[in-house]
């Protein structure tokens, strides 16, 4: 009944497939052009603030409506041609200049701190966005969908808001060598004839391939995911990969059968060559295993630690906390500076991974616990742990309230946090500023041409 009348309610203005003229007049969240029809705001894919646009109506809620450009009658100065002319996710903002996209980045951090308004934030320093001179080819990561069409296999991202696979046979923001080695995978899976995954009956085989590329070795990871156990012509497969393409060193099946909104399941065996790949970041090296986490953008993630390291003035006394350590990364880069680093995280994958990262770097003043921080930092302290310099990089949910707690309770005199989300950043400052003096906020552009910002900033004590 409800529903009903609020759909009756906002039918009243406006329907799908109606064109509408729109003035935009900002940037959503997502990155989306922002009007208003009468006092209805409309979230239009691809408008630049400032365009006049004809709009068409793709879809109306009772709170917004969506769509999509139907003609622009005043094209922004700020508008350039995109690379990719691809409707899938990752390239939400190519269509506006860098530089845009930049203060966009700064901007996001700014509404969410007049949204949450943590004491003082009026006062708040946020610098400029540091960006990429090249922003482009960045990703270290493809994870792309196998399917086929037409007779050919395909391989790519699915288009906005539906389960159609569009391919990629080239994508800006994706690094050369993932390419080559997805494409060439496709290349091979056809000409020995492996059945891609078909969603609509559940058959085939291959369903995703997943390749991460280091920067500095050039090694590649690839992972086959299969929707059975058996993969048909196995061998021939990875004895033509490792002809072909003399970079792949690991490569590894994994079965999730069915139909998942996962792309991972539970089993995964190598199939071929070594277990990890080895990237580096300035002087420290890092093996990864096939399931850890690892920042998709190595080049802007060497910068953001430099600047992590400025912001810490970090001291050979110290007891570093790196909360949310994933596979010790940051902490190991910084492990040299300072008298002893600890972390945590709740993959126990990923704190083995530290464990051994940390001796490969003779980084013997490190200790890597599995558990949540807002278990474990709590038992340190009252074990008599007592950082003098903390590090808080939690995913986008921000951090946990025992955390929060047990963070304002030991005080380290500097705390950097890690932000990749401005909303939930701005959340947590509400309660770290009671204490703490928030110097500054600098955005890192970790995702060009996404509308995705990361955020490190600087605090200390009062
Ligand atoms: C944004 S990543 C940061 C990883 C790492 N600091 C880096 O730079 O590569 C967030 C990490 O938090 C971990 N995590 C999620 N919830 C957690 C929790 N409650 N306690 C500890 N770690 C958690 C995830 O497993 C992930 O590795």
């Amino acid at each position: 009944m409800n529903n009903f009348k609020q759909k009756k309610i906002s039918s009243v203005q406006l329907e799908e497939g109606q064109k509408i003229p729109l003035t935009i007049k900002r940037l959503g969240i997502n990155g989306e052009g922002i009007g208003y029809f009468k006092h209805k705001i409309v979230f239009v894919t691809g408008a630049l603030p400032n365009e006049v646009v004809v709009a068409k109506v793709t879809k109306v809620l009772p709170k917004y409506a969506t769509a999509e450009i139907h003609r622009i009658r005043r094209t922004s100065s700020d508008r350039v041609s995109p690379r990719d002319v691809y409707q899938v996710g990752g390239i939400e903002l190519e269509h506006l200049a860098y530089p845009q996209q930049l203060n966009f980045k700064r901007d996001l951090v700014k509404q969410a701190l007049e949204k949450y308004r943590p004491q003082g934030f009026k006062k708040y320093q946020i610098l400029s966005t540091v960006g990429m001179k090249n922003p482009y080819f960045y990703r270290n990561k493809a994870q792309f969908q196998v399917r086929e069409k037409g007779g050919k296999i395909i391989a790519g991202l699915y288009r906005r808001g539906t389960h159609e696979v569009i391919d990629l046979p080239d994508f800006s923001t994706q690094g050369l060598l993932t390419m080559k080695v997805v494409r060439q995978v496709c290349h091979l899976i056809e000409k020995l004839g492996i059945p891609a995954y078909n969603e609509k009956n559940n058959s085939g085989i291959i369903k995703t391939l997943i390749v991460r590329e280091s920067f500095s070795t050039r090694q590649v990871q690839l992972t086959i995911v299969t929707n059975s156990a058996k993969l048909i012509h196995q061998t021939a497969l990875i004895q033509e990969i490792h002809q072909t393409l003399p970079e792949v060193v690991s490569i590894f099946q994994n079965v999730n059968p069915g139909r998942q909104s996962l792309v991972w399941g539970e089993k995964t065996k190598i199939l071929f060559g070594q277990e990890k790949i080895t990237e580096q970041l300035g002087t420290k090296k890092y093996n990864l295993s096939v399931r850890a986490f690892f920042q998709l953008n190595p080049q802007q993630t060497a910068k953001m630690y430099q600047i992590v390291a400025d912001a810490l003035a970090l001291k050979p006394t110290d007891h570093l906390l790196d909360a949310y350590c994933g596979v010790g990364t940051i902490g190991i880069f910084l492990a040299d500076q300072v008298n002893s680093v600890r972390g945590m995280d709740t993959i126990p994958e990923a704190i083995n991974d530290a464990k051994e990262n940390a001796s490969i770097n003779n980084c013997s003043n490190t200790e890597y616990v599995c558990g949540t921080a807002e278990d474990v930092l709590p038992l340190w302290l009252h074990q008599g742990f007592h950082p003098d310099a903390a590090i808080v990089d939690p995913p986008r949910v921000g951090l946990d309230q025992r955390l929060l707690e047990a963070l304002l309770q030991s005080k380290p005199q500097r705390l950097v946090y890690i932000s990749c989300n401005p909303s939930t950043l701005a959340r947590d400052l509400v309660k770290l500023a009671r204490i703490y003096q928030i110097n500054y906020l600098l955005p890192v552009d970790m995702f060009p041409q996404t509308p995705r910002a990361e955020v490190v900033v600087k605090l200390t004590l009062k």
